[in-house]
């Protein structure tokens, strides 16, 4: 497991561990990490000269003592002060030993132009302008040096990249686009959610000493790792029962194929038993692809409720479908809800739940649930007896728009992308369940628990039906007993894991996915059991 800890419990530790080292110990120890990193980095590219763009606070200090290693073993190296103040605004005692070591210094605000071809220059930029003490968003100074750096140089982030948001809620365009980013200690938040992964690239994390092991990580990532330890292996006691019988109400006459998608891939999952609930296209279809699948109501252990689920259609199969759906969400039983079936979901939940929307799906869910209009408890669609958890993103549609108690907010797909993680916790807020965000990096969260964040999967994975083999995953470890929060998280990595090997780099179809995944879970479970401890 991957474990990022809040900036606040990293200055915590640092605190701790500085206590008992000699001054400047943990900067001397992240220096040289880091500039171990970019050697190894220059070696690889066959490039020789270095520029540091050096920031106001600690993280030019870092910067700048990594350059001076640079600079000592032999590698042509020099320094840009970002801040207006020049040298009196930087770290001193870095600057010193950078410039003991002969690397050049410039002064951005002396000559902008002279000082923006010196980076040009560089085959390796360290980015050392801003670490966690710094706010979203680059100012012009900075922004106008990273526009300078050449599109071949080979940039690391110092920490973080420059400009994100240390903790990752907010999304920041104006931010250092970087190949890898070099951290200490534990990564950040920022690291691991959708706001900056892409502007981190690969991720080194440098030990530096600080101990965080019994501090409850902010955001984890499950890895390969994990599966042996988490995913439910039958023991010689176990029958299909008590292995867990998952019942799925999905597929439609309009959308028959979600039920194929969701059963093969519960059935690949190595579900105890299935039993399907469906209109006669999908039965028909279902007990074709999944003989193993048992047609019709009886006793489960968990639901899917709502891939390809029709809420429109009023004919008698598809009225008694969407009554086993709607006493399936009654129940308190666990149970994954996705697509159609979110549309049943009216408020607060006190069964183990996942819902799992996509991104469009989220701003629907939270723009009907935090209507003014949603404040019942009566059970009528729409009705909720949560409060509205969170503001900002959301713009008034309707009513008089200036923000007063009748304004009804619509929630865009624009917003959720904006800020994916604050909107995903607006839905736990109003729901109380566990809530997956589908995405590149798909966001597992659950009050309480720290944010699970995956990218296993490859774009390729953006295909109909995706989805549908996702629930299908997750309801099989839901009707093995697993928390609606680990059911969910692993579902995903392993679904993210065999889109990668089905995908091979080129195109997949969501049924290859649901295919791959018993060879996959094969596959890791005897990682697990060939690992060392
Ligand atoms: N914690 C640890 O264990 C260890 C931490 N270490 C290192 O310390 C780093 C944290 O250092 P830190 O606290 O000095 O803050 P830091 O990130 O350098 O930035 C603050 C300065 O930036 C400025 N600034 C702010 N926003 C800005 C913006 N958008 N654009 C431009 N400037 C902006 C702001 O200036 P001001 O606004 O005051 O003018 C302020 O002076 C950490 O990331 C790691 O690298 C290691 O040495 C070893 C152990
Ligand atoms: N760019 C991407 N990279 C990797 N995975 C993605 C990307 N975009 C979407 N996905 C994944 O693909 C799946 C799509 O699911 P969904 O949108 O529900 O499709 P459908 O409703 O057609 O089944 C989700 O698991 C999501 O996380
Ligand atoms: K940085």
């Amino acid at each position: 497991m991957i474990r990022a800890h809040s900036v606040e419990a990293v200055r915590a530790a640092e605190a701790t561990a500085m206590a008992a080292l000699p001054e400047g110990e943990l900067m001397s120890r992240a220096a040289l990490g880091l500039a171990e990193v970019a050697a190894a980095r220059l070696a690889d590219t066959d490039g020789t000269t270095v520029v540091g763009l050096v920031g106001a606070g600690d993280n030019g200090g870092d910067t700048l003592y990594a350059v001076a290693h640079l600079a000592e073993s032999g590698f042509a190296c020099a320094v840009v002060l970002v801040p207006t103040a020049g040298r009196s605004g930087v770290h001193a005692a870095g600057l010193a030993a950078a410039e003991a070591a002969g690397v050049m210094v410039h002064v951005a605000a002396d000559d902008p132009d002279a000082v923006a071809d010196v980076v040009a220059e560089a085959d390796l930029v360290l980015d050392g302008i801003v670490g966690i003490g710094g706010r979203p968003g680059l100012r012009p100074e900075a922004a106008r040096l990273v526009d300078a750096v050449d599109d071949d140089a080979w940039v690391i982030a110092v920490d973080l990249a420059s400009g994100l948001d240390p903790a990752g809620e907010e999304g920041e365009d104006d931010a250092v686009w970087a190949d890898e980013t070099v951290t200490f200690g534990t990564p950040k938040p920022v690291h691991l959610l959708p706001a900056g992964e892409a502007a981190t690239g690969r991720l080194t994390v440098v030990d530096i000493g600080i101990d965080l092991a019994d501090v409850a990580a902010a955001v984890e990532r499950l890895t390969w790792d994990d599966v042996a330890a988490l995913w439910p292996v039958p023991g010689s006691g176990d029958d299909k029962y008590s292995r867990g019988v998952l019942g799925v109400v999905a597929g439609s006459e309009a959308y028959p194929g979600a039920a194929v998608l969701c059963t093969t891939s519960a059935a690949e999952a190595g579900v105890g038993m299935l039993r399907y609930v469906g209109t006669p296209t999908p039965v028909g279809l279902v007990h074709q692809a999944v003989p193993e699948a048992v047609m019709g109501e009886g006793r489960v252990q968990a639901w899917v409720v709502g891939p390809g689920l029709d809420t429109e259609t009023a004919d008698d199969a598809a009225r008694a479908q969407l009554d086993a759906a709607r006493a399936a969400l009654a129940s308190d039983l666990p149970v994954v809800v996705d697509a159609g079936g979110l549309a049943l979901v009216d408020g607060r939940r006190t069964a183990p739940t996942v819902l799992t929307p996509h991104a469009g799906e989220l701003a629907r869910l939270l723009t009907r649930l935090e209507a003014p209009s949603a404040g019942t408890d009566d059970g009528t669609q729409g009705g909720s007896g949560a409060s509205a958890g969170g503001s900002g993103a959301g713009r008034p549609v309707g009513g008089s728009g200036d923000g007063g108690d009748d304004a009804q907010h619509e929630v865009t797909a624009d917003d959720v992308k904006g800020a994916p993680l604050g909107h995903a916790r607006r839905l736990v807020a109003l729901t109380g369940a566990t809530v997956l965000l589908k995405g590149a990096t798909t966001l597992v969260v659950t009050d309480g628990e720290p944010v699970r964040s995956q990218a296993d999967a490859p774009p390729w994975l953006a295909t109909a039906g995706a989805g549908d083999v996702l629930s299908g995953v997750i309801g099989a470890l839901l009707a093995a007993g697993l928390s609606p929060h680990d059911a969910a998280s692993l579902g995903a990595l392993v679904h993210g894991v065999t889109a990668d090997r089905v995908s091979g780099g080129g195109p997949l179809r969501a049924l290859a996915v649901a295919h791959g995944i018993r060879p996959t879970v094969r596959d890791l479970l005897a990682r697990g059991r060939s690992a060392p401890g």
